[in-house]
């Protein structure tokens, strides 16, 4: 079954098509990473697909029930906006009584354990008034995850986290992938959704204008692999020869006596480079690869 599918998806402001015609199909038990800067359109598509609001047309299905529906609210999460957290309420109150408005009551037990995989286990008492925006933040994604759903949509889950807390939340997001759980989540670090993210798809102007698994970006990318030599100096007789090789067997040649640095569309050419520096009888002492990171790829964009 698929977690969720948008057939052209579409919502207009005035006369500006903020998410324009998206078809999107996101498999079960994936993490997916919906990438874009700000104003692409990102949060608008989450909120069609929450019920926050309706689309200006398409349609879309959410595992396998064509939404909006009453029907799946409790078998889907959503972090919310932490400014409409209800700040007179304890954090424990606070899951207690939202998991109730999704239709499933949970107990204090349940509660105390949801507090603590998101890092708040001595907090729940606190009212949400005397919470720091981390904290808030932890909230958020505690009320996503309260009534067990299979389908969570996280928008910026770590944003404002610390280091330690952002890591801590990366590991529940892994661990409920493993638990057969998709994760829809936005994100502004690349690094993180490179981390964890086994599919993402990359937003611009309401239109996607990528997607894959990060092997399929990689791939696509692939034809950008920066290789750096360190070496000998290569001997005047030889240099002329060598370098005119080098201009045809890549792009952006960058030489000095020990290094040379040079970009190319395929690994192939790695070992072809070190064979023809070694037939100039010219000694390689390191060789460094650099391939496109996500941000690589998402800049290029
Ligand atoms: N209610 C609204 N009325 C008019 N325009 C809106 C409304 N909501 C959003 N927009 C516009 O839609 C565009 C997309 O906004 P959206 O919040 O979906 O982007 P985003 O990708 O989530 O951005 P960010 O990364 O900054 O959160 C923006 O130009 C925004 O100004």
């Amino acid at each position: 079954m698929k977690a969720i599918e948008t057939r052209f998806l579409n919502k207009t402001y005035g006369s500006t098509p903020v998410v324009d015609g998206i078809n999107l199909i996101v498999e079960e038990g994936e993490i997916f990473g919906f990438l874009g800067r700000n104003g692409a359109g990102k949060s608008t598509f989450i909120n069609m697909l929450t019920g926050i609001t309706l689309p200006t047309s398409g349609s879309f299905s959410l595992l396998g029930v064509d939404g909006p529906s009453e029907r799946i609210k409790k078998h889907i999460g959503v972090m919310p906006d932490y400014s409409t957290l209800f700040n007179s309420m304890s954090a424990m109150k606070h899951l207690k009584f939202l998991s109730s408005l999704s239709g499933r009551s949970v107990s204090v037990a349940e509660c105390q354990h949801v507090l603590k995989l998101v890092g708040l286990e001595e907090a729940g008492k606190k009212k949400v008034s005397k919470f720091s925006f981390g904290m808030k933040k932890k909230l958020g994604i505690a009320q996503a995850i309260i009534h067990d759903p299979s389908l969570i949509f996280l928008d910026e889950p770590t944003s404002g986290l610390d280091a330690e807390s952002a890591l801590h939340i990366h590991k529940l997001i892994v661990s409920l992938q493993q638990q057969g759980k998709t994760v829809f989540m936005t994100s502004h670090n690349l690094d993180e959704v490179e981390k964890i993210c086994s599919t993402i798809a990359i937003m611009k102007d309401g239109g996607i204008i990528k997607s894959g698994t990060m092997d399929e970006l990689r791939s696509y990318y692939r034809s950008a692999i920066t290789v750096q030599l360190k070496h000998d100096p290569i001997p005047a007789g030889e240099a002329q020869k060598l370098y005119a090789w080098l201009e045809t067997a890549g792009t952006e040649l960058q030489k000095t006596p020990a290094f040379t640095t040079i970009t190319v569309g395929s690994e192939l050419k790695i070992a072809e480079i070190i064979r023809a520096f070694t037939n100039c009888h010219v000694n390689i002492f390191r060789v460094e690869v650099n391939e496109p990171s996500l941000e690589e790829m998402f800049l290029a964009e």
